[in-house]
């Protein structure tokens, strides 16, 4: 069935006009002024912005860690992704050393296969690069079009990587045109301020907070940097919290490296006294890196304006307060790391961001959407309005007031981390390739609809074309 969403404006991460746009068969075939088509079905976005869906290049859905398993899956987690005005979701499969590569991806196609509501791509996350890893790499690259890779230079003796691996996963995202991203944290300096916190009986859960202090970050992201620079690869870090990370960043970008910056919608608007609410409260507000002081949200906002960060990520890993952080009374080693952002991420970066001045209108599209999936090897595809584009299109209210609550979310958890906080603008309807998921702010989509994406190399969309991966 066609359609024309008309009387809007639309935004993209370049432009802000007023058009209607047509759909048929997924895609967008037309943008222009009083489009007709005779057998279309109208929608009417008048005083709403039209802009592409958003692009989450980070979550963790259904997964395994900490002594639980992460409550969204791929259900709920993109259901709530889509009311939050995301239509494209890529998650982190995670390995187990020896195990063939491709066992680990069976195991994220099956979460996803079936449940998704919009569509989603994989990372993939790399724990050691022998020449048997090595060897599988290329076909993955081809056959499952994951191009993007995680080393967690963090989480000492669960995830956590050598600088070996993270050099050669450089090394090897170089020749095959992939991009490396990192959790850049100094792991073993962690694990050893966490002995020493437990050992003085420090276990509340604001000394998360304290044992794993800015310049550990800082740190781990300059040396990330400088591996790259040597390796002349590419680099993503993803959700940088502090000031100390940004520099690194900055300082990197300046020279010529390939270094890309995301942060998150937590590190933005919320703060480190967070951890220390009563009856354990703060356990709801427990991630890697943690909560900074209150100034270094001034910072982020700052490198997104001026482009020294790029994406925002929700690095959706949500856990109940009850039955699930609570794992970590007494010793705050044991929460479960992470949160349910998935559903806010849109909004509070156009109500905290674009209403309060500090990103423009188009910024905040190439910030959740557009600037993902060019890095991500997912645009023009995704990440704008375009002809040609899939239809994944968000028409947004930028002037309804709510609150955000628990009681009106649709993630699976029983708490949300911005639970009282008023925000100005909410996505009324999200289409996924031209059909509804959310109609005036009703979920009206389909489990199972959402269709896995391979997504293109790093370097067949940015950087000089390798003579070898000619496109
Ligand atoms: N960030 C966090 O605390 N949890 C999710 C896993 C990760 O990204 O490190
Ligand atoms: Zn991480
Ligand atoms: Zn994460």
């Amino acid at each position: 069935m066609k359609k024309i969403i008309e009387n809007g404006t639309i935004v993209t991460a370049a432009d802000t006009y007023k058009a209607d746009i047509l759909i048929e068969n997924e895609q967008i075939t037309a943008i222009g002024e009083n489009l007709d088509a005779p057998d279309a079905e109208r929608i009417d976005a008048k005083g709403c912005y039209v802009f592409p869906g958003g692009v989450d290049p980070h979550t963790h859905l259904e997964m395994p860690f900490g002594g639980t398993v992460s409550k969204d899956d791929f259900e709920t987690g993109t259901i709530a992704a889509a009311f939050g005005g995301t239509t494209t979701v890529i998650d982190f499969c995670l390995t187990n050393k020896g195990e063939p590569l491709q066992n680990a991806i069976d195991v994220w196609h099956a979460k996803s296969k079936d449940k998704a509501v919009i569509d989603y791509s994989f990372h993939l996350m790399i724990s050691e690069l022998n020449k048997e890893v090595l060897d599988q790499l290329p076909a993955i690259m081809d056959n499952e079009g994951i191009t993007s890779f995680k080393v967690f230079m963090a989480y000492k003796n669960v995830f956590q990587a050598d600088d070996e691996t993270l050099f050669r996963t450089l090394k090897m995202a170089k020749e095959h045109g992939g991009l490396v991203m990192v959790h850049a944290e100094n792991g073993d300096v962690i694990d050893y301020l966490v002995s020493e916190a437990l050992e003085k009986g420090n276990t509340d859960p604001i000394y998360h907070a304290l044992t794993r202090p800015p310049e550990v970050e800082g740190e781990a992201t300059g040396r990330a940097a400088q591996l790259t620079g040597l390796a002349d690869s590419q680099l993503y870090v993803v959700h940088v919290s502090c000031a100390e990370a940004v520099e690194k960043i900055a300082e990197a970008r300046s020279k010529g490296f390939n270094v890309w910056g995301e942060t998150c919608p937590q590190y933005l608007a919320l703060d480190q006294s967070y951890l220390e609410r009563p009856n354990f409260e703060g356990a709801k507000y427990v991630w890697s890196p943690p909560l900074r002081e209150k100034w270094h949200q001034e910072v982020l906002w700052n490198a997104l304006k001026s482009g020294q960060l790029q994406t925002l990520g929700s690095d959706q890993c949500s856990f109940d307060f009850k039955g699930q952080k609570d794992l970590g009374k007494g010793d705050f080693s044991k929460i479960p790391n992470g949160g349910p952002m998935i559903e806010d991420r849109v909004s509070i970066l156009f109500s905290e961001g674009v209403k309060k001045g500090r990103i423009s209108l188009n910024q905040f599209v190439d910030i959740m959407s557009t600037r993902s999936a060019k890095l991500f090897g997912l645009y023009p595809k995704k990440g704008t309005i375009a002809v040609g584009a899939d239809a994944d299109v968000v028409i947004f209210d930028p002037n309804v007031e709510r609150t955000i609550s628990v009681g009106s979310h649709h993630m699976a958890v029983d708490y949300n981390a911005f639970e009282g906080m008023k925000v100005t603008g909410e996505p009324v309807t999200v289409l996924s390739r031209g059909d509804f998921v959310i109609r005036d702010k009703n979920f009206v989509g389909e489990t199972g609809k959402g269709r896995y994406l391979k997504r293109a190399r790093y370097n067949q969309l940015l950087a000089p074309v390798d003579e070898k991966l000619k496109i």
